[in-house]
């Protein structure tokens, strides 16, 4: 709640009330009892029906303990969760997360797990996505894997100098307490990633254009509010509910106006083009986007904006919420810092720079703190656009989703030995670091893995033929940003024994109260 501006603020306060959750279920069980004979096959009935609408109301307020639970039951087998908008089944064996990974799209989708997220019709200017994917092409993930990740090494260099000086300036802007500034870190890394990502998506002229950057900042909450309101919504009044929030939202269609005339000259430059002109040539995430689309029918404006609006949710939210948990981990544990800076003080970082690639230590770091507070703790989500059932002969019915527990599979000591111990280079190789600096830490892995790999027992970047296509970009922006703050300040949390977190269903946000002091290593 913390992270939310002060306006979403008092409507999440509303609706999280115990007595909103009460009262659906009061007045249903009133009415049931009126119309229904009270003998006593229809209590018990009434009892189970009024214990499994109240158990799916509090997934809201303790999603990720509910799915922790059911995994410690469930012996590896499939168990079912009850949230108030949907029915989930949790897999977490590899058998069947390949089924998963395996069934067509026309069956399991990933895209229209992601609608009922997002609610696009009222966050994203009415944007009318599909449930199928790839109805439209599936042309955004070779724009994200392969060319955003290619484009890397122009970028690198200048999101550094970016980063290193914006960093500074907002760290200006916070209050001194007793001679040292305070920052709260969650807004600010929020910030950082906002200008970054538009940067990288958009080009310097929107990064600099500081009313794109506020409203894109703001885009991000305002989606995450009003598809929540949506979805809690009986689905009778959500239509009129949604039209008005979103015709009183201004985010999205600032965002929406902004890109629309640069994507209908990157159109106009394209017709040119096949018609044999010179036209200027661009390297940003609008240019990918139009190139990808369908040949045999190529996107209009419009549908590119759309596009971007939802990639750019995406990117900014588990990116900035995984950097502040890693910085969080980081002041818990001092002992890192040193090894960390020789890393990336050396020749090392001029390699990264160049290729997006290496840099072990500060990727196992991230890993590591990825696994222990991931920003999900529900991954792999497929929504059951037709009757699905496992080879054990668990069913999904239509609108049920699929999904994996990704924080629980990720905290099973089967999979991580002391898997609530952070050991921050738990999947570097030990032989990179010097035999008297490798003594002081423990390598509990059999042996080494990647930020980037997505596996049976790391599901943060979801699994198989869906895995996060911005997962190569989203790792090298995590490595400039905290190297740039590793390199420069040395850094300490200002109460390290408060909680740092909420939880809202399965995710977990950082606190905005959170503070950190960084200190300037030049001072
Ligand atoms: C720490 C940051 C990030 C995390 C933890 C993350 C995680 C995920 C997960 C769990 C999925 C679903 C995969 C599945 O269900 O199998 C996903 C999909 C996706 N992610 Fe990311 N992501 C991150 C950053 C990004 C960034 C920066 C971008 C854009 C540059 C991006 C673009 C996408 C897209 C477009 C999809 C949909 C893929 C498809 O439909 O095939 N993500 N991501």
């Amino acid at each position: 709640m913390d992270a939310l501006p002060s306006f979403w603020k008092g409507i999440v306060q509303v609706i999280v009330k115990d007595t909103y959750v009460l009262i659906p279920v009061i007045l249903a069980s009133c009415v049931l009892c009126t119309i229904l004979p009270l003998t006593e096959k229809n209590l018990l009935a009434l009892f189970v029906l009024t214990k499994d609408r109240y158990q799916a109301w509090c997934y809201l307020l303790s999603g990720p303990s509910i799915i922790q639970d059911g995994y410690d039951k469930s012996d590896g087998q499939p168990y079912e969760v009850f949230a108030p908008d949907s029915r989930y089944l949790f897999v977490s064996s590899p058998k069947h997360i390949k089924e998963l990974d395996s069934a067509p799209d026309t069956v399991l989708s990933l895209q229209a797990a992601s609608k009922q997220m997002l609610q696009p019709r009222y966050t994203m200017h009415g944007f009318n996505w599909f449930d199928r994917r790839g109805t439209e092409g599936v042309g955004f993930v070779r724009a994200l894997r392969t060319m955003l990740t290619n484009n890397l090494p122009q970028l690198l260099p200048d999101l550094g100098v970016m980063i290193r000086a914006r960093f500074a300036e907002i760290h200006m802007e916070h209050p001194l307490v007793s001679g040292k500034r305070h920052s709260p870190v969650y807004p600010m890394i929020v910030k950082l990633t906002v200008l970054t990502n538009a940067f990288s998506f958009f080009g310097k002229d929107l990064a600099k254009n500081e009313e794109f950057l506020k409203y894109a900042l703001a885009y991000i909450e305002d989606t995450i509010v009003c598809a929540e309101i949506m979805r809690v919504l009986p689905s009778f009044i959500a239509p009129a509910i949604g039209s008005i929030i979103a015709s009183r939202l201004q985010s999205h269609k600032v965002i929406f106006n902004a890109l629309l005339p640069v994507a209908e000259e990157r159109c106009r430059q394209r017709d040119l083009a096949l018609a044999g002109q010179a036209v200027p040539q661009h390297a940003d995430c609008i240019q990918w986007i139009m190139q990808t689309s369908p040949k045999d029918n190529p996107w209009t404006p419009k549908r590119i904006v759309h596009e971007l609006m939802a990639i750019w949710f995406g990117s900014v939210h588990a990116l900035s919420t995984t950097i502040t948990f890693a910085i969080q981990d980081l002041c818990m544990h001092s002992d890192y810092v040193e090894p960390l800076r020789k890393e990336l003080e050396g020749a090392q970082y001029t390699e990264f720079e160049k290729t997006s690639r290496g840099l072990p230590l500060l990727d196992s770091f991230i890993r590591e703190s990825a696994r222990l507070t991931p920003v999900e703790s529900q991954s792999t989500r497929r929504c059951a656009l037709q009757p699905f059932t496992l080879s054990d002969g668990s069913k999904l019915n239509v609108g049920d989703w699929a999904c994996t527990p990704v924080r629980a599979i990720m905290q099973d000591p089967r999979h991580y030995p002391s898997p609530l111990d952070f050991n921050g280079f738990r999947f570097a190789d030990p032989a990179i670091l010097d035999p008297e600096t490798s003594s002081k830490f423990r390598f509990p892995q059999p042996s080494p893995s990647r930020l980037i790999d997505a596996n049976e027992t790391y599901h943060v970047w979801g699994t198989g033929r869906m895995a996060c296509p911005g997962r190569y970009y989203a790792a090298a922006v995590m490595k400039v940003i905290l190297a740039q703050i590793i390199v420069n300040y040395d850094c300490d949390l200002v109460h390290s024994d408060d909680s740092r977190w909420i939880t809202w269903r399965s995710s977990m946000i950082p606190k905005g109260s959170t503070k950190v002091v960084f200190i300037p290593r030049n001072q």
